[in-house]
This record gives structure tokens, sequence and C-alpha cells, in this order.
């Protein structure tokens, strides 16, 4: 019983989704050979660093987007780009990619400086995402919902983002339903993980912190959707 706009809505979504993704020779360099702690960092800052100009690009594609008060714009993209890389690296990480980016992106994010205890909740997520088996309208829409939660730090006009993840969350149900008949606990199952992904925020800010300590650099782009520097 999916609508007719329900059917456009999710097209320009899982469009948006599957253009915008890191382009493939910045994702190769995960294979190359280096893998110092040191160079684990930057490959790491090099992927979501790629991974936010995506993330941007996506964004202004979900209907209705660009037309929020601009200030309340960048709040949803500063207040979702660290969940929306845990979303978008799972499935990386669930996809067991082609061409072995998934081992290679666990090595190096095992090597990177992270402390043993955001490992364990991290690694976690990523299984708990991988058991899901998402379709690639899930996972667009999932990214999409995550984006625009109303209640991100700054946001004036919470409402008008109400107004536009309504639609979405309505519309995951739906797909759920018709993807998984077997799994009536499905959709319930994905709004689970997206407040696991909230929990996932606070590791992230001392990763962060713990990084600044030891005098790693981030990229300017980093630095201002993560209020570093
Ligand atoms: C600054 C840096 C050290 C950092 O700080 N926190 C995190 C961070 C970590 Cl370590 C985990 C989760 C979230 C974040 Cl922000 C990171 C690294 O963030 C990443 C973001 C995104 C990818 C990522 C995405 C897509 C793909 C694809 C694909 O789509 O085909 C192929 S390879 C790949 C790689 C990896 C790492």
């Amino acid at each position: 019983e999916i609508t007719k706009e329900q059917q456009a809505l999710m097209k320009v979504i899982a469009d948006a989704y599957n253009r915008h993704q890191i382009p493939q020779d910045v994702a190769k360099k995960l294979l190359q050979d280096q893998y110092s702690a040191e160079e684990n960092f930057l490959l790491l800052t090099e992927m979501a660093t790629s991974q936010v100009q995506v993330l941007v690009e996506f964004t202004k594609n979900i209907p209705g987007f660009l037309s929020l008060n601009h200030e309340d714009q960048i709040a949803l993209l500063k207040g979702s780009a660290v969940e929306a890389m845990f979303l978008r690296s799972a499935q990386v990480f669930s996809k067991k990619m082609p061409n072995g980016h998934n081992e290679v992106l666990e090595d190096r994010i095992r090597r990177s400086g992270i402390s043993e205890e955001f490992m364990t909740p991290m690694f976690n997520f990523y299984k708990s995402i991988g058991v899901l088996h998402m379709v690639q309208e899930e996972q667009a829409l999932l990214t999409a919902i995550t984006i625009l939660t109303p209640d991100r730090p700054y946001v004036k006009d919470q409402q008008a983002v109400e107004r536009l993840q309504e639609p979405m969350l309505d519309l995951l149900r739906k797909l759920c339903v018709l993807q998984h008949p077997q799994k009536p606990q499905y959709f319930a199952c994905l709004l689970g993980r997206l407040t696991e992904l909230r929990t996932l925020n606070y590791y992230h800010a001392e990763m962060l912190t713990s990084w600044r300590m030891n005098d790693h650099k981030f990229t300017p782009l980093l630095c201002e959707i993560w209020d570093v520097e």
C-alpha cells in the first residue's frame, strides 16, 4: 500500500544515495600497504572528509531540506555527520565489499589510535547493522531519517524538520513490511539502531579528544563539522 508520492520519494532518496558515494580512487587507498597508526589515521581522515562531502550532496537532495532555515540546515548536518558515517561505514562492513575493503577498513580503524574502550561499542554496532541485511532503499531512508532528526543541538524550527522526517519514517515502515514480511519487528529494530547510533556520538567525542591530545590533525572540513580547533 505504498502510495504514488511515496514511490516518488523513495526513488529520489534511493537515487541520491546511489549517486553520492566515496569516489573509487579514494576508497581504493584503503588497500595501499602502509599500515602504521599514523598512516591509518591519515587514511581514515581522508575517508571521513570525502564521506562528509558525499553526505552534504546527499542531504541537498532530500526533498524540502534546502527550504529549511539555513542555520538549521547546518545544525542538522553537524548533528548527524558522525551517525551518518557510522551508518555508511557499517554498510561497507556488512556488504562484504568485493575488493576486500571491509577487512582493511576494520584493520585500519583498529590501528588508528582509537582506545580499546571505544572499539567494543563501535564494532558491536557494525555487527548489529550487518545482521539486519538492509536493502539499499532502507539504508538510504535510514540515513535521511538520521539527518532529519529534529532534536539536534541548536535546531530552531524543530516542527519543520519533523514534517520532513515523518513521511520518511512512514515510508520506511511500509518498506520494512514489504521487504521483510517474515520479521514483523524489523522496523522497530531499525529504529533501535538509531538509538544505538546516538550513544556512539558520545564515544566519538571522546575519540576526537584523545586524538587531539596526541596532536592528530584533522582537515578544515572535519574541524568545521566537528567544531574542533
Ligand atoms: C577523522 C577520522 C580519523 C575519523 O574520525 N572518526 C571516524 C569514524 C570512525 Cl573511525 C567510525 C565511524 C564513524 C566515524 Cl566519523 C573517522 C573515520 O571515518 C570514516 C568515515 C567513512 C569511511 C568510509 C565510508 C564509505 C566507504 C566506502 C564506500 O562507501 O564504498 C568504501 S571505503 C569507505 C570508508 C571510513 C571511515
